[in-house]
């Protein structure tokens, strides 16, 4: 769940958040693709079309192979869909096929062709989650395109596979590969059993070497929106990044910050980028210790319910990490006895570090990867170097009986941008 901001007052967003005086064309979602590309895309549904916007950005790029498994994709093999295609693939949207619903629309579970991603019958071919963005959301637009160029030109194993698109009259879809195991968003804080830790590792290191990818690009991308929802799983509990609308290329090489409209969901904004709209890639690494506060705890980074001062996690809780002694006090007690305390204390000094009101004083994410790597090396059941059993796992809540089953047409809860900045 998001409490969201922007820049604008609350008297112009729309019910669901949007703002509804913002044009399609304005670049309002702060990417960085010229207006011809807009035309490009307003008035051709082809695949042609889009392509030549891939090349164009991707000659900000280096271009092929980029380390890590991440890819630059030269031509993006998106497959173009007809509505119709995908009234088919999700059996005309029907509310059993719905998985569940964000700031911008709906998500449906759809059928395709393995090989050829073409839309094929409920119950034969693979599963796709396919988004159909509110057709009257202005701003929709500007995320849409913004996915399409970024997912459609970047591949990485932990970020989500954009299979395809379409835009047809006033209608814009998105269609992805399939999370099976949905976001941890919906296992940390919209389930009853308690998420197991050892998994909440994998994934937020998962979701590290995701946004390391976006960093380490030689023009980086600054993804904007790093919250638990935006962080999919596939059936593996593999991490994957999601929901590009709002990504932006960050500042040229004299430059250390772009400026732009402020946008994103409460609570895991940093300060800076919230005071001054001035946006720095170490203002993802502020988001990301705001989802590592999320997973040590077991609490929204924001929840207005909570008494006065502790709506705000990072403003609630930094004393704490700042006294190393009460870290453990923070703990979510639902997995007591499934992390030692070094793991404890070695993930306070992390999620210290990338909350800091600096961002000078963040690390970079490539060491926050490495340090990830080490806390679930001395987290594991059986410590790395040997087979003997290095933390003991509490019945109730162990990984092997952790179940989880997709509840389909799930409530989204309120999702982005429902308020205005505070
Ligand atoms: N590829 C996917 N596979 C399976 N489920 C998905 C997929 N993409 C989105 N969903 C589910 O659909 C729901 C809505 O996702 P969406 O990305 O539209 O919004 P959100 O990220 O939850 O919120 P917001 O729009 O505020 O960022 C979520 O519950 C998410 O888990």
């Amino acid at each position: 769940m998001g409490h969201c901001i922007s820049s604008l007052s609350s008297s112009s967003s729309s019910k669901t958040g949007l703002h509804s005086h913002a044009s399609t064309n304005n670049h309002s979602n702060g990417t960085e693709f010229s207006s011809s590309t807009t035309t490009t895309l307003a008035t051709t549904n082809s695949s042609v079309g889009l392509r030549s916007q891939f090349s164009e950005a991707a000659s900000e790029y280096s271009g092929g192979i980029i380390g890590d498994s991440g890819l630059i994709l030269e031509s993006p093999a998106l497959r173009v869909y007809s509505f119709q295609d995908l009234t088919t693939a999700t059996k005309n949207f029907r509310s059993d096929s719905m998985l569940g619903q964000g700031g911008f629309g709906k998500v449906y579970r759809g059928w395709i062709d393995t090989k050829t991603l073409a839309p094929s019958k409920a119950g034969s071919g693979m599963i796709a989650a396919v988004k159909r963005l509110n057709s009257e959301s202005v701003q929709g637009f500007a995320e849409w395109r913004s996915e399409v160029n970024f997912l459609g030109m970047l591949s990485h194993p932990n970020l989500v596979k954009l299979l395809g698109y379409c835009r047809e009259d006033k209608e814009l879809l998105l269609v992805y590969e399939f999370m099976p195991k949905g976001s941890l968003e919906s296992h940390l804080f919209r389930r009853n059993e308690p998420f197991p830790w050892d998994l909440r590792i994998k994934i937020v290191l998962g979701a590290a070497r995701g946004l390391a990818f976006l960093h380490g690009l030689q023009r980086e991308v600054i993804y904007r929106d790093f919250k638990a929802s935006n962080i999919l799983l596939d059936s593996n509990f593999d991490a994957k990044l999601s929901d590009f609308g709002l990504a932006k290329f960050g500042p040229s090489q004299e430059k250390s910050h772009v400026t732009t409209r402020i946008m994103g969901t409460f609570g895991y904004a940093a300060p800076e980028y919230m005071a001054t709209g001035h946006l720095y890639v170490k203002s993802d690494v502020y988001a990301f210790g705001v989802v590592l506060l999320e997973v040590m705890t077991g609490e929204r980074a924001y929840n207005p319910k909570r008494p006065k001062g502790q709506e705000n996690l990072v403003e609630w809780l930094r004393p704490e990490l700042l006294r190393k002694h009460r870290v453990k006090h923070i703990m979510d007690q639902g997995i007591k006895g499934q992390y030692s305390s070094k793991v404890v204390a070695e993930m306070g000094r992390i999620t210290l570090s990338c909350v800091s009101p600096d961002p000078k004083n963040r690390p970079h994410m490539k060491e926050v990867v490495d340090v990830l790597e080490r806390i679930q090396c001395i987290n594991v059941v059986t410590d790395c170097s040997s087979t003997k059993p290095t933390v003991s796992s509490s019945s109730r809540s162990s990984p092997r009986h952790y179940q989880y089953g997709y509840r389909a047409g799930a409530p989204g809860v309120e999702r982005r941008r429902p308020a205005a900045r505070t």
